[in-house]
């Protein structure tokens, strides 16, 4: 498996002679200019990725759910128990959760890795045991993790997008699992866009008013205890991560650069995947080519998370779930865009006439 290094040094910008065939091709197309609008940008950026036009429409979607628990949660930033995500991580086993329901109507497999439940998860074909830790510890009074275990979280990430690749996946979507999550996940998005932690904390599963301004309070505290350490966080990205992060964010940002790395797009889900993307980008800026953003999570803090990488969000119908909901709802966008390019007659083939000049 290629290492952190190896991935980084590998992830360079989509090829731009194949996007400007296909920016080519869709002028050809029959419809008005621009007139598939964003889809019109999805086939482009595919072109770019695969390096050819018209690329191939992916076949192969997989989400994987990285899940993880968050030492956090002991300061009431949730109303939820710990044991919901090892309760949830049985649900994805038995395909009962709503993801492995959308994923099923796109026609996307499952794959959940655990790299940081606090309780031991018994692994089979669905659920890899990748565990670095069980659990995080309380982010608001010290390090969420230690250098070393943000490395191997974000290792679990490269290897289990290589893995995926290898057997023949040709489209990654991120999920994530874990109870208190968009707590770290409002820390990283304030600690890299250096948005206000007001403004990027935000009711995760449904907090009260009470516990909101409780969660920005930590949030606040946790970001302005990274100034002393890391004044940046672009210029160590992994000390960030470790501080006030989560593990399953470190393994999604280790798996958007092992996509990336591999040539291969990745959709992104919600405000935890936004998050993570947000550490891969500060890793490998040249990362954001190979993304696609799935949807616009409900949760507060999601736009200043995309509009920092640069990315419109697909598909916004005010989900707030996580666990890869809202790409697999915007995998049959990404791979109609694809087959625009592939199967639409252009007006010289249809014979239609052009527009008059
Ligand atoms: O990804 C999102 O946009 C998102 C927004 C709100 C909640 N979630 C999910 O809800 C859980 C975290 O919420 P919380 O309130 O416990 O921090 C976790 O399992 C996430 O997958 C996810
Ligand atoms: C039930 C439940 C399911 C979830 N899926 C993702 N986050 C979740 C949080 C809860 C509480």
């Amino acid at each position: 498996m290629p290492t952190l290094d190896e991935t980084l040094a590998r992830i360079a910008p989509p090829d731009t002679a194949a996007r400007a065939a296909a920016l080519e091709r869709q002028a050809q197309l029959t419809k008005p200019a621009g007139a598939l609008g964003v889809l019109e940008d999805v086939s482009v950026q595919l072109a770019g990725i695969a390096g050819t036009c018209p690329p191939p429409a992916p076949e192969r979607p997989v989400v994987a759910v990285f899940a993880g628990d968050h030492g956090v949660l002991a300061q009431g930033v949730s109303p939820w128990p710990a044991e919901v995500t090892l309760g949830m991580v049985e649900n994805f086993r038995a395909g009962g959760a709503a993801v492995n329901v959308l994923a099923r109507a796109c026609g996307a497999e499952v794959v959940v890795v655990d790299v940081g439940v606090a309780a031991p998860v018994a692994a089979d074909d669905v659920v890899w045991d990748r565990n670095v830790r069980r659990g995080t510890a309380d982010l608001r009074t010290e390090a969420a993790m230690t250098r070393d275990e943000a490395l191997a979280a974000l290792q679990v990430g490269i290897d289990v997008a290589t893995e995926l690749v290898a057997r023949g996946h040709d489209l990654l979507l991120t999920g994530d699992m874990g109870i208190g999550n968009t707590t770290p996940a409002a820390c990283l998005v304030a600690a890299f866009t250096g948005a206000d932690p007001a403004a990027v904390t935000g009711r995760g599963t449904g907090v009260d008013d009470a516990t909101l301004a409780l969660k920005t309070r930590v949030v606040a505290e946790a970001v302005r205890r990274l100034g002393a350490p890391v004044a940046d966080p672009a210029t160590d990205p992994v000390a960030t991560l470790a501080a006030v992060g989560g593990l399953e964010h470190a393994a999604l940002a280790g798996f958007v650069l092992g996509g990336a790395a591999a040539g291969v797009p990745v959709l992104l889900d919600g405000f935890i995947a936004g998050s993570a993307a947000l550490v891969a980008h500060a890793l490998a800026p040249a990362v954001t080519g190979y993304l696609l953003a799935g949807h616009r999570s409900a949760e507060f803090g999601h736009l200043a998370a995309l509009s920092h990488l640069g990315l419109r969000p697909l598909v916004d119908l005010d989900l707030r779930l996580g666990e890869g909901s809202g790409a697999a709802l915007a995998f049959p966008l990404v791979r109609s865009a694809a087959l625009v390019l592939s199967e639409m007659a252009t007006f010289d083939s249809a014979g239609v006439a052009r527009k008059e000049v």
